[in-house]
């Protein structure tokens, strides 16, 4: 365990170190851990578990890419892949890792299979938090847990193969065996978490629909939108647009961040950038923060939620979500994007 002090508040933070593999296997060598759902988040989670040495069976319905996809990674049909249903009842632990709207639909279905003692684990708090839209009601003597990875999927996995991890949340909501607290933790590394801090489901769910919608995609592709549309109205060429938009920030800039932080930025940058950027933050801020504050109402209110479900149970959903984002990849910023990457020497002769 380490801390994170900042002020009066102290977090403790569980490492790897805490959970070697032979902890892990004290705790989930008896467990047949079921993950439902081989999205983004199933297919990290499950193969990296099953790489742990873990007992690892998918559930995911037959048919459509998600399932070939399953069967390309080695998931064999009968013996650790099946149906939803079928795996849930054979779970011990049941990673419940369809789509948000996907929990809700199928809720009726698994439900039946979560007997006495069982874990349910979610990565996300949606539908336990907004249980009166999605009616996600677990039985009382199961414990219900949550690890949320702080990134896609896909980068649980190519993390995890890089020897790295990923940071993640975690948190206990109902702990029926007294041994919630092991079991997420247990799991926690055994997807490849690098470190976790603790939350609970209500803050876990508003925090991430606030940084999904926000600064890790909403808000900063408006803003990069908004920079690249003035610099194409004042007579900017496409390749400098974006180069100056997207390209320098997720190239150059985006991972020395990463690396070493703001200040290290500032500070390493030219005397021109740094006054200009120090500036200029400020405006920024003030300009965005009400956006933020109506955003995080939005969400805690459960309208973001509301608006998720009736989006994602129309029948036309899926055929309009294509046509949103073909709009984007046909844009002229994310044309200009796509033929800048190609240019990358990396990818020359791809
Ligand atoms: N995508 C991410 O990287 C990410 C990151 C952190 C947390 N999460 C959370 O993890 C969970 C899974 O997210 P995801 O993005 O991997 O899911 P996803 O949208 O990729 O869907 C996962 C699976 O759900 C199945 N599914 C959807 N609706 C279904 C239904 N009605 N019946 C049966 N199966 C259905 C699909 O076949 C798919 O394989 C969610 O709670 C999400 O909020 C996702
Ligand atoms: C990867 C994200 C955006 O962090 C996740 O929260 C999701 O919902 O996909
Ligand atoms: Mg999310
Ligand atoms: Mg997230």
């Amino acid at each position: 365990m380490k801390e994170i002090r900042i002020g009066d508040t102290v977090e403790q933070c569980v490492e790897r170190a805490d959970y070697p593999p032979e902890k892990i296997k004290a705790i989930l060598g008896g467990e047949t851990v079921a993950v439902l759902g081989y999205g983004v988040q199933g297919r990290g989670q499950s193969l990296n578990m099953r790489d742990n040495g873990v007992k690892v069976i998918v559930g995911q319905r037959k048919g459509g890419k998600a399932y070939d996809l399953c069967i390309e990674d080695g998931w064999k049909p009968g013996e650790t892949l099946f149906d939803p249903e079928e795996a849930a009842a054979k779970g011990t632990v049941v990673q419940y890792l369809l789509s948000d709207a996907g929990q809700k639909d199928m809720w009726p279905k698994i439900k039946p299979h979560l007997t006495k003692g069982k874990a349910l684990y979610f990565s996300h708090g949606f539908s336990i938090v907004f249980k009166d839209q999605t009616g996600v009601v677990p039985p009382a003597d199961i414990d219900v847990i949550l690890c949320a990875p702080k990134g896609s999927g896909t980068t649980v996995r190519r993390l995890f193969l890089e020897g790295r991890g990923i940071n993640s949340s975690f948190a206990v909501f109902q702990d029926a065996t007294g041994k919630a607290r092991d079991r997420v933790l247990a799991l926690g590394v055994a997807i490849g978490s690098g470190y976790l801090f603790e939350t609970d489901f209500k803050k876990e769910v508003v925090s991430d629909l606030t940084g999904e919608r926000g600064v890790l995609m909403g808000a900063i592709y408006g803003l990069w939108l908004a920079q690249y549309e003035v610099l194409r109205a004042n007579g900017h060429s496409p390749s400098e647009a974006f180069n100056e938009t997207v390209e320098e920030a997720t190239q150059s800039l985006y991972p020395l961040i990463g690396e070493k932080g703001m200040d290290w930025m500032y500070a390493n940058c030219s005397t021109t950038a740094q006054r200009g950027a120090l500036d200029w933050f400020g405006p920024f801020r003030d300009a965005s923060k009400p956006v933020f504050e109506k955003l995080y109402q939005s969400v805690a209110s459960g309208e973001e939620a509301r608006r998720t479900l009736e989006a994602n149970s129309k029948p036309d959903y899926r055929a309009g979500l294509e046509k949103e984002l073909k709009a984007i990849a046909e844009s002229e910023m994310w044309q200009a994007g796509a033929q800048v990457r190609a240019l990358r020497p990396e990818r020359q002769g791809q």
